[in-house]
């Protein structure tokens, strides 16, 4: 065996001794261990035949949009050095905010979102956080965001520094009127939440699925640009945001501009749709499938890289480093062979629509047999992350059944003292703690995954005994999950211990139980 696979094992003693155990047994004269192929699995990288045979470059293709989107996001290939402002309305006055999330967002602390902030700004290739403010403020003023004296006060800071080519106020949305008031005041573009994740998205999407999803989560944003762009005020931007190229046109060819490539990218989606749900309904694909889900950065990649030894997978200490929906084959201790599926983590205080977005490639997620839920409890903020993935898994109808197939793993737990981690397990008896770095409870956990993801599944533990060396026998390991197999001390007859679908043992029934004897 491949010997990066047989150290990465080496975290499930007990497992890798059985897998050790069941391939010598396979070693016999004349006899191929039906087991073979789970160490073999290990060391798969597997892609399965669900490529997408669509031209999503001729869908994405469109010089005069790109252009009029771009500098809407404001795109700079030099990358920006940002002064980073993280809002908080005090205490008293949080009564004053509407917006939902930015109530949700008040609920934590200002330092730990702004640290989330940073986090978000180092992600993106050549733009650095140089500095930043935590600002209180009695309530969101609608013009300018701020009020006036703080304006002011932000005015000499990044006037003062010739360091600063951007700032990041770290709200969900900011509206035109105020980006147009805030980069009037301070000469320089201003980002928020929204456009910022937008562009994380932009430099880590690798396949066209991806690329495409992220084309239509933008279209939310540039509808807002263009509905809210007030005439007159783009010659007196210093950024150049709203300046030139497309800003001559029209508002009415703008929003034809934006309708006619919504369209063709939702065309697109549906087409997307109907070949995942193609895939999935596909009576080969009889694999259960965990989907892997969380807050971004929890460590979703990690925990699938260990349990597959997948070695093209690349955790990252970035936020979004995974954006597209990948599949990746892995096996219970019982053998059985199980698809993992990784996600796009999710974030808070970004709109929705955002998410909504990558429903077609979540789709293969919502209709996972499990919903492996990890979260990182090193993060003094867990708690209100794990609230927001379930609010989201909500709202992008993970709902069904949801309590019966959800399993929660806390993960990295050796950043946390021991004493944190007993109070956990106290407070949350049915979460599994582990840590994908040193492999601490990995093996109870995926002992606890395989009983859900059987019974989820529709798996039943049955015995079949069989003629040996027959035609059943070779059906049975081919075609079978089997988790053991006995031959009689004669080698006349073997019991198998299989996993079964209902409809594979009706199909075992139909072949052999008539005309052969079948246990
Ligand atoms: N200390 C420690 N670090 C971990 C553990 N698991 C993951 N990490 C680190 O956490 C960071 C994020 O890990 P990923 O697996 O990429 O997280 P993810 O949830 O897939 O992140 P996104 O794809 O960006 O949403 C990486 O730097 C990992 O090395 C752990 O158990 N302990
Ligand atoms: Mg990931």
């Amino acid at each position: 065996m491949h010997c990066a696979t047989m150290q990465r094992l080496l975290y499930f003693p007990k497992l890798l001794s059985a897998l050790k155990q069941q391939v010598k047994f396979g070693t016999r004269p004349g006899y191929v261990c039906p087991q073979k192929n789970i160490l073999e699995g290990f060391q798969q990288v597997r892609r399965y035949s669900d490529e997408w045979d669509y031209d999503v470059e001729k869908v994405l293709q469109d010089a005069d949009f790109d252009e009029f989107s771009d500098r809407m996001l404001r795109l700079p290939q030099h990358g920006h050095n940002v002064f980073v402002i993280q809002p908080f309305v005090r205490p008293f006055k949080k009564s004053a905010i509407k917006n939902e999330m930015v109530q949700e967002a008040a609920l934590t602390s200002p330092q730990l979102q702004l640290e989330e902030a940073l986090a978000l700004i180092n992600t993106l290739p050549r733009w650095k956080a140089v500095d930043s403010i935590i600002l209180g403020v009695n309530h969101f003023k609608s013009s300018t965001f701020f009020g006036s004296g703080q304006i002011d006060r932000l005015k000499n800071i990044v006037g003062q520094s010739k360091n600063i080519s951007a700032v990041f106020v770290n709200v969900d949305i900011l509206r035109v009127k105020q980006i147009i008031e805030l980069e009037l005041a301070l000469k320089v573009p201003v980002f928020d939440r929204y456009t910022i994740v937008i562009q994380i998205f932009r430099h880590h999407a690798v396949t066209k699925e991806s690329k495409l999803q992220i084309a239509l989560a933008e279209i939310p944003y540039l509808k807002q640009c263009v509905k809210g762009f007030p005439k007159g005020l783009s010659d007196r931007l210093a950024s150049g945001r709203f300046v030139g190229g497309t800003e001559g046109m029209l508002p009415e060819t703008r929003k034809e501009l934006l309708s006619q490539r919504e369209q063709k990218l939702k065309k697109a989606v549906s087409f997307l749709k109907q070949h995942r749900q193609r895939v999935r309904n596909d009576p080969k694909n009889i694999y259960p499938i965990v989907a892997v889900m969380g807050y971004t950065n929890a460590g979703k990649t990690s925990l699938i890289k260990a349990l597959t030894g997948t070695e093209k997978l690349e955790p990252r200490n970035q936020l979004f480093a995974t954006l597209d929906v990948t599949k990746h084959k892995g096996n219970l201790p019982c053998s059985l062979e199980v698809l993992y599926v990784d996600t796009v983590g999710f974030i808070t205080d970004i709109p929705t629509e955002l998410f909504e977005s990558f429903t077609a490639t979540l789709e293969d997620a919502a209709h996972a047999n499990v919903i492996l839920h990890v979260w990182d409890v090193s993060n003094p903020d867990f708690r209100k992350q794990q609230e927001h993935v379930m609010k989201t898994l909500l709202s992008l109808n993970f709902g069904e059944n949801l309590e019966k197939r959800l399993f929660v793993v806390g993960n990295k737990v050796d950043r946390i003292s021991e004493n944190e981690l007993s109070d956990l397990k106290k407070a949350q008896p049915n979460t599994c703690f582990v840590s994908t770095k040193t492999g601490f409870g990995m093996e109870e956990m995926l002992h606890k995954l395989e009983k859900l993801t059987l019974q989820a599944s529709g798996r039943t533990r049955i015995k079949l005994r069989v003629k040996a060396y027959g035609e059943e026998f070779e059906w049975i390991r081919r075609e079978l999950p089997v988790e053991d197999m006995q031959l009689d001390s004669e080698y006349k007859y073997a019991i198998f211990t299989v996993l079964v679908l209902r409809s594979q043992l009706e199909i075992f029934k139909h072949k052999f139980v008539k005309k052969n004897n079948v246990g």
